[in-house]
């Protein structure tokens, strides 16, 4: 098998998603957050809808002194101020009324009986509508992800709920007869690390995920069985983890062929991680085959599947920046190497403890970077980094 060029097996995982992306729905505000706009988002009104005060204070008509005719609050309908040398009190964010000429800001007024006087600023203390948008305008793109910010701006321009994609339903399956679920490992036995890891890092990328599986037996039977029962539980995309190689108990290449699946992508060329793998299923379903070694686990998820994901999910693409190498790092010959770096002072440094089995390194890092093949990454060169899937909160 002839490993794909990793950005070559990316390119193919996201227009695979793409390709099979899930259907819009029409979403509640509250349940939109972390979806992606299915279509774009158009404003129904202009905004401000109306002539919106800035201040508190008066709207006047014609010259100085002004006879307060009445109030108008936030909320109300306002009328006209029909005569010059009239005002009426208003208040932030009230609908300022036809004729007003001036909004004159209370602590800059006095009030001497009836009468108001005081000079208005030049320019208007008053926002009009189309000030920000006007009704009809596209304020984002269509593969937008919905952040809180996204749901505010839906809100303020008239939506109740927007047309968006669901997230992508994963299941995850973890092979292994060696692995333990609890307790310390020893003769032999090892804990299983991506169980309880991955589907933190599956939901951050914008999945649900319903089922964890496992450890399933080491059987060819025990292999068919588990992943077909995750896709009849309605996954749109399982993730498997070990058995990718050719060993006497690797048994998901011949589970795939047994379950009808075709490769999106057979073996990359990259480090750690090289045997991983996407296939396609019949209707439109995934399975991301994750090895076993938990680093490399997390390299083949964002290698493959978080573009899948960005697809599925209609996306621009999966995330990725750049960053400036405050140290050198390796390249690994023809492949390319994701190597996992910490960021300090707008700088990325290689961390320690990043063999392909262990996870010490991961733990501190911000993401990969991408050190390209037949290159090094030297001191002060700028390099694409694959960002972890954290908040800014959480990340190293
Ligand atoms: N003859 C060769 N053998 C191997 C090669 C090779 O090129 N030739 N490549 C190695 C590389 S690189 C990788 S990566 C692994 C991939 O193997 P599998 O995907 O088949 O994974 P397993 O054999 O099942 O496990 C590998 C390793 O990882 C440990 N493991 C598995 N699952 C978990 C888990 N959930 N939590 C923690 N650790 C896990 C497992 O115990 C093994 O140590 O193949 C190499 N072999
Ligand atoms: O490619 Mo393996 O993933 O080096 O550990």
């Amino acid at each position: 098998m002839t490993p794909v060029p990793w950005d070559e097996a990316r390119a193919a995982a996201y227009r695979a998603g793409a390709d099979a992306a899930r259907a819009a729905v029409e979403t509640p505000l509250a349940e939109a957050d972390g979806l992606t706009l299915a279509a774009p988002l158009v404003t129904l009104t202009d905004l401000p809808a109306f002539p919106t005060s800035s201040v508190d204070g008066w709207a006047v008509r014609g010259p100085a002194p002004w006879r307060v005719v009445g109030r108008v609050l936030a909320g109300d309908q306002a009328a006209p101020l029909a005569d010059d040398g009239t005002c009426v009190e208003i208040a932030t964010g009230a609908m300022v009324p036809g004729g007003t000429e001036h909004v004159l800001r209370v602590e800059e007024s006095t009030l001497d009986g009836e009468l108001v006087t005081g000079e208005p600023r030049p320019n208007p203390e008053w926002r009009v509508p189309g000030d920000e948008a006007s009704r009809g305008e596209e304020l984002l793109p269509a593969g937008t992800p919905v952040t809180p910010g996204v749901i505010g701006l839906a809100a303020s321009c008239g939506y109740d709920a927007v047309p968006a994609r669901p997230a992508p339903r994963a299941a995850l399956i973890v092979f292994g007869d060696e692995l333990l679920t609890s307790g310390p490992p020893g003769a032999g036995r090892v804990r299983d690390s991506l169980g309880p890891q991955l589907p933190g890092w599956l939901r951050r990328l914008g999945a649900t995920v319903d089922t964890m599986v496992g450890p399933v037996k080491d059987t060819l039977d025990a292999h068919v069985e588990a992943i077909r029962t995750a896709f009849e539980s309605g996954a749109d995309l399982v993730c498997t983890t070990g058995g990718t190689m050719h060993g006497p108990v690797d048994h998901l290449h011949p589970a795939l062929a047994e379950l009808g699946a075709s490769y999106v992508v057979n073996t990359v060329a990259v480090r750690p991680g090289f045997p991983m793998l996407l296939a396609a299923l019949p209707g439109g379903k995934f399975l991301a085959g994750l090895p076993g070694n938990p680093q490399s686990a997390v390299v083949a998820l964002m290698s493959l599947v978080a573009p899948l994901l960005a697809g599925l999910q209609g996306r621009a693409s999966a995330a990725t920046r750049t960053v400036t190498l405050g140290a050198p790092i390796p390249g690994r010959g023809s492949y390319t190497h994701l190597a996992l770096v910490r960021l300090e002072d707008g700088l990325a440094y290689p961390v320690g403890h990043v063999a392909s089995s262990m996870l010490r390194g991961l733990s501190r890092s911000a993401g990969f970077a991408v050190v390209a093949p037949g290159t090094n990454g030297d001191k002060g060169a700028t390099l694409p980094l694959v960002p972890l899937p954290m908040m800014d909160g959480e990340r190293p």
